[in-house]
């Protein structure tokens, strides 16, 4: 995969025990730092070099720490659970969390049957007592898992992988998940109940794997234990804080429930004196600190899933399991990528052309973009929404930087007030020299007192500067379309013409008479400005019949030069000799 890296390396951080398989892809073109140890201060401290952070469960990705990570592009979750990620700040930061949804599923699911038989069988206290250089076998019988109810919350990827192998163990399986695919529980051999209590009341062991989310935190506290038969064991691989920990030490007291087998805890590593350390110390449980994921091949399979993603990412393209960002297919990313550059520039030369005008009035925030041709079969638009929103924006943003991508870009433009209307349209472009292209038209419809005046607020260097005669009211358009993989413009305003939208360029709109080329042309050699390359855009079609508007015989001049237009070359440029207007823009 070529990744467009000049000067130094980008810098990735990770905090924790992450498996090497996936840290040797990254070290070819990544510095990567292995720093474990470290406390939130520390953490805090060094994250602003960073543009990726690799996790597992141990690092708390506050918003405090994502606040102070001034160049980072994405978290990566070694596992399945994000709930140590502050996922709605990254998202508001433009930072793409990743994760690793089935690089340990399997792993999960074995640990969780370990316990099972663990506690069925009294293995842990068994094993402590047989060291102790006692021999209790009377005291150590246990149950068998044949033929005994396996109650599953959750039946997603887990839960079913537990459902399976306990199906071949002779166990009934019965579960609930109110989201759960019935053709997949029933291929199974599950029999999902409608309610949580309902799925209680007949658990000999009963099973959790949920995320820990607002409505599975919780979920089995004192009532429901209440609910259960004293027979029955509990076991949690999936997250601390489902269970009511001080409630689960009670039960066990009190005889309501015979054993647990617990993986997470609500503190990890416990605290002393908590509710954590109680469980663990409770003769009837079995413990292990979180090591649901922690075999050789889970950890394995979750660090190349996670540092695929992070190239993907640092190399500007998107990752395949992103908790905040639409998942794309590579081949359709791929279809995608010319048409993401495009649009981005067609936003760029939006702002910068029309809307950096003396009063900044019209900058309009309701936009149509319209997809054409092979573009309106495509499952997904977003890469391109986020590339008009980021070209946009991008040029009146300050330069400290806005992190604008595929995961904020809906809600900046929201913050901002901006409406964009996608279209497909149905026409038929097979008399079209192009397979698909895309049109960007901004509305003068809407009311001049909204329209925005960011731009008069703008310090942003690459801000156009336009100067003009007068101002014609109506809708602003902008067309493009990709051509060997570059993008092209292929109309801008009222005329057509065929440009490059790359570099600086001096876009004139003129009378079409004699002249006007040499004098543009004399004035930047003057000035020491060279034209690398230029284009005429005559009327569009739509416009040229319009005889005695004064607007018929005019045309635009684009000219991509080596370096920014002065201020007063661009006054000079400004006359009945010269041009009507002209604007500098860099894309
Ligand atoms: N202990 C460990 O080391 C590991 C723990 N896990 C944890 O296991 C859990 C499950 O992981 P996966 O199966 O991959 O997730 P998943 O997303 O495939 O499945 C979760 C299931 O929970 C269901 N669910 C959501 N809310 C529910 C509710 N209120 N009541 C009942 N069901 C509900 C969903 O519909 C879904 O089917 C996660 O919390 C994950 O972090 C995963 C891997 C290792
Ligand atoms: O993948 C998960 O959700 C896990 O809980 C595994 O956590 P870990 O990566 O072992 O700290």
């Amino acid at each position: 995969m070529p990744i467009p890296i000049h000067g130094p390396k980008p810098k990735i951080l990770i905090p924790e025990k992450v498996s090497p398989d996936g840290l040797a892809l990254l070290r070819e073109n990544f510095e990567v730092d292995e720093k474990k140890g470290l406390s939130p201060e520390e953490l805090k401290n060094i994250i602003g070099d960073y543009e990726a952070l690799i996790v597992r469960s141990e690092t708390k990705v506050t918003a405090e720490l994502l606040q102070a990570a001034k160049k980072l592009k994405v978290v990566a979750r070694a596992g399945v659970g994000v709930d140590n990620v502050d996922v709605k700040t990254a998202t508001s930061l433009g930072v793409i969390v990743v994760n690793s949804p089935s690089g340990n599923i399997n792993a999960a699911a074995e640990h969780t049957i370990a316990l099972l038989m663990a506690v069925a069988r009294n293995v842990g206290d068994a094993c402590a007592s047989i060291k102790n250089g006692k021999w209790e076998r009377g005291r150590l019988v246990g149950v068998e898992a044949k033929g005994k109810t396996l109650a599953i919350v959750g039946l997603g990827k887990v839960g079913l992988t537990v459902a399976r192998i306990a199906n071949g163990l002779g166990m009934r399986l019965i579960a609930y998940d109110p989201y759960a695919n019935h053709s997949l529980a029933a291929a199974a051999s599950v029999t999902l109940k409608d309610s949580l209590a309902e799925l209680l009341k007949d658990a000999d062991f009963l099973t959790l794997h949920t995320p820990l989310i607002a409505s599975t935190k919780g979920m089995i506290s004192k009532a429901e234990l209440e609910t259960m038969k004293p027979t029955a064991r509990i076991l949690n691989v999936a997250r601390g804080g489902m269970i009511d920990e001080d409630a689960l030490v009670e039960a066990l007291n009190e005889g309501k429930i015979a054993g647990a087998g617990i993986d997470v805890f609500t503190s990890e590593p416990p605290e002393a004196e908590s509710s954590a350390s109680r469980l663990i110390a409770h003769p009837k449980v079995v413990a292990t600190p979180h090591l649901g994921a922690s075999t050789k091949e889970a950890q394995e399979n979750v660090s190349i899933d996670v540092c695929e993603q992070v190239v993907s990412i640092l190399s500007g393209e998107l990752p395949r399991s992103a908790v905040n960002a639409p998942i794309i297919l590579p081949e359709e990313y791929r279809t995608l990528q010319p048409f993401v550059t495009l649009v981005e520039k067609m936003g760029s030369l939006y702002t910068q052309h029309y809307s950096s005008r003396v009063n900044a009035k019209h900058f309009r925030t309701t936009f149509d973009i319209i997809y054409e041709g092979a573009l309106t079969n495509l499952n997904t638009t977003k890469p391109l929404f986020a590339a008009l929103v980021k070209g946009l924006l991008t040029p009146i943003t300050s330069s400290d930087g806005l992190n604008i991508n595929i995961v904020n870009a809906e809600l900046l433009a929201k913050e901002r007030g901006i409406l964009i209307n996608e279209q497909r349209s149905r026409e038929n472009v097979e008399d079209k020299p192009y397979s698909s292209f895309i049109t960007l038209r901004a509305r003068a419809s809407r009311s001049q007192s909204h329209a925005r005046s960011d731009l008069s607020r703008s310090n942003s260097p690459s801000a156009a500067r336009t100067l003009k005669q007068e101002q014609p009211e109506e809708d602003q358009v902008i067309q493009g379309f990709v051509s060997g993989n570059k993008p092209f413009i292929s109309r801008l305003d009222r005329f057509k013409g065929e440009f490059i939208p790359r570099g600086t360029l001096l876009i004139c709109r003129n009378f079409d008479s004699c002249g006007k080329i040499g004098f543009v042309g004399s004035l930047l050699g003057k000035a020491g400005v060279n034209i690398k390359f230029m284009s005429v855009a005559p009327l569009h079609d739509d416009h040229e019949t319009a005889e005695g508007d004064g607007q018929s015989d005019e045309a635009l001049m684009i000219l991509g030069v080596d370096k920014q237009v002065g201020e007063d070359v661009m006054k000079g440029l400004i006359g009945p000799e010269g041009v009507l207007e002209a604007s500098v823009v860099t894309l």
